[in-house]
């Protein structure tokens, strides 16, 4: 919606510039992160729904980008926020240089990774627990891997190896299932998946099933509606991103500054996890933090055009890009 309350229609934008972005290590099964960058009445969005989102699954990756080009963020009640590094599956060697590296106080593992041996996110967690030392905080993403029994003994071997994890980010897929995991284990349980593809967000608490929600605005339409399903959830919440440039990045820096409390270092240091970014000044964490911005950052045109895939990649952004607008809500 514009400033007018009016729907941003794609003859609405003025620029509109498909990026690819190389990740420095494989994460999330992808090694080149894309997008579209959108410039509106008020500035930049960035729909970079996966490969794996449908059409209809991408319409709140739309909704963000449309809401940051008219504007139309809250406003934030602080100034920065603290970030924890994110560590993909690598060799604890490599895992412990980007703990240590990263300036920050918390580090999330990914691990339960598939057809990798359990001992290597073992060894990778107690890396990073070496890296930050015993005030670090360490939590791990096992992206609904398990199943319970698994996930149960998992965890057990995960805290031992962590000296004590901060959390375990969506142990299994459903909600019954975490519910069934937290009454075992000691370790506090983090809902992700669970709530930015839950029908009602409110379930997650009401089943007893996690101790913090995982709140990502680009897949949950927009940093308004993300702040009422921080609220819905009645959790703490913990904001992550979904690997954007510092473009779409700065969505998810603009609901952490709006958030009433923040319990829990953010998942936004994620900018480290690209080779390079579409804007000069990027949002590389300082110090375990990163400012809130009140707008989304301008992209800098040469490392755009730097950024620029083949016509192949650009069209069938642009076909999704039209596909997606055509399926958002109408008024
Ligand atoms: O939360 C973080 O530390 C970084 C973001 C992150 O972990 C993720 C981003 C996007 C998809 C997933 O691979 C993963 C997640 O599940 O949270
Ligand atoms: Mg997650």
């Amino acid at each position: 919606m514009d400033a007018t309350g009016a729907r941003i229609e794609l003859t609405d934008l003025d620029a509109v510039r498909v990026y690819g972005l190389p990740m420095r290590n494989r994460f999330r099964g992808i090694t080149v992160r894309q997008g579209v960058l959108l410039r509106g009445p008020a500035g930049w969005g960035e729909f970079c729904p996966f490969d794996d989102y449908g059409d209809a699954e991408s319409v709140p990756w739309l909704a963000t980008a449309l809401e940051a080009c008219a504007g139309d963020w809250p406003e934030p009640v602080r100034d920065s926020v603290p970030v924890n590094c994110t560590v993909p599956v690598v060799t604890p060697e490599k895992a412990h240089e980007i703990a240590a590296g990263s300036g920050c106080a918390t580090a999330k593992v990914k691990v339960a990774e598939s057809g990798r041996p359990p001992g290597e996110d073992v060894e990778r967690v107690a890396a990073v627990r070496d890296a930050l030392g015993p005030g670090g905080a360490v939590r791990v993403d096992a992206n609904a891997a398990w199943d319970v029994d698994t996930a149960v003994a998992r965890i057990r071997e995960l805290d031992r190896a962590a000296g004590g994890l901060e959390y375990v980010e969506q142990p299994c897929p459903s909600v019954d299932e975490l519910a069934a995991v937290r009454r075992r284990v000691e370790v506090r349980i983090a809902a992700d998946e669970s709530i930015r593809r839950a029908e009602d967000p409110m379930r997650v608490a009401v089943a007893g099933a996690a101790d913090v929600a995982v709140i990502k605005v680009s897949p949950l339409g927009g940093v308004r509606r993300a702040l009422r399903v921080a609220e819905a959830s009645g959790l703490p919440c913990v904001v992550s991103s979904a690997v954007e440039s510092s473009v779409g990045l700065a969505a998810q820096l603009a609901l952490a500054g709006a958030l009433p409390e923040l319990p829990f270092a953010c998942g936004l240091g994620t900018i480290t996890l690209l080779e390079g970014d579409v804007v000069a000044d990027s949002l590389v964490p300082s110090g375990g933090r990163l400012p809130v911005p009140r707008r989304p950052p301008e992209p800098t045109p040469a490392l755009v055009a730097a950024a620029t895939p083949p016509a192949d990649v650009q069209r069938r952004w642009l076909d999704r890009l039209r596909r997606v607008h055509a399926l958002l809500p109408a008024g």
